[in-house]
């Protein structure tokens, strides 16, 4: 009897794709309203990787573009052509409207690139500390609103030590960890693996969203809370490998690095995408639990 009872609870538990280990263990019952149904691994994906590489590519390029002044040494060993590229905004292929020029302002950037732009403010949630939200601007559905940064861990590496106590590690539907946490051994670990892994004056992601001012205004995805019975969650979590073709200079933007420096497959990334439209002074709520049957 016993072991029945086992074997169904492992099988449920099972079914779950659960994203935030602690906090499943403690609220799996009170919030079984708010559990993200998907038929099939396939159909989680709101959009596809080409659309969520045209959102990246066009705020990173801007984001560049605008801090030519801090990037001598990137500039320098580009191929002319690309260059070009990013110092005379009139040579590429055709005209961007409303990228702002000049002036080193990431969050302004990201406003004027995409459209809106997303902030961490204390949640309009009783007890659930900092939240993210659309503080100007206004997000169509499908947008990519946020990305989860951190270190990823295979599902066969160790994390045992970063994980105690860590609300941050994320779980990705193939069981691959990333640790969002951007204090204590968690931020020692991602500072030195970033750190590891550059190209000479290339560097291949991102340390900034470990500080309160990130280079790459989207990488605040590890604040968003979990939707309640009250609160519909408006975006969900997306898995992005980014792909072997995306620009050298552009990787510094990336909020991910691996834990191994011999990981053999692309970078994983997590975005978050609008379900609906999200209006200016709303929080983002995702969905902590997605069951895929
Ligand atoms: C990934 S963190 C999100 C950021 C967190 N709000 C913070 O300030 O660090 C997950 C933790 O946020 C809190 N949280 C998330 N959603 C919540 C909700 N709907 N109500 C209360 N607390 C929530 C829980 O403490 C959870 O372990």
């Amino acid at each position: 009897m016993f072991r029945i009872v086992m074997k169904r609870l492992q099988d449920k538990w099972k079914s779950y794709r659960y994203r935030f280990v602690p906090w499943i263990a403690l609220n799996l019952g009170k919030n079984e309203r708010t559990i993200r149904q998907v038929t099939e691994r396939s159909k989680d994906r709101l959009v596809s990787d080409e659309v969520v590489s045209e959102t990246l590519l066009h705020l990173f390029r801007a984001l560049l573009r605008n801090d030519v002044a801090q990037q001598g040494e990137v500039f320098r060993l580009l191929p002319a052509s690309t260059r070009t590229r990013y110092l005379s905004p009139e040579t590429t292929e055709g005209p961007d409207i409303g990228e702002p020029k000049g002036e080193h302002r990431p969050i302004e950037t990201m406003l004027l690139t995409v459209g809106f732009c997303i902030e961490r403010k204390p949640s309009s949630l009783p007890f659930a500390g900092t939240g993210v939200f659309v503080t100007r601007g206004f997000v169509p559905k499908g947008s990519t609103v946020a990305m989860y940064p951190g270190t990823i861990y295979q599902a066969y590496e160790p994390i045992l030590f970063q994980s105690i106590r860590n609300p941050f590690v994320f779980r990705c539907i193939d069981h691959v960890l990333i640790d969002g946490n951007d204090k204590g051994i968690s931020k020692i670990v991602y500072r030195s693996c970033s750190g590891r892994d550059r190209l000479g004056p290339f560097r291949l992601s991102d340390i900034t969203w470990l500080t309160a001012n990130t280079e790459n205004p989207l990488a605040v995805g590890q604040y968003v809370n979990n939707c309640s019975n009250e609160r519909a969650a408006n975006v969900c979590y997306q898995e992005y490998d980014v792909p072997e073709a995306f620009p050298l200079e552009l990787r510094q933007y990336l909020p991910n690095v691996n834990y191994r420096h011999d990981t053999q497959r692309p970078l994983r990334c997590v975005v978050l995408v609008a379900l609906r439209d999200i209006c200016p002074g709303e929080e983002l709520f995702s969905n902590y639990f997605t069951i895929v049957h």
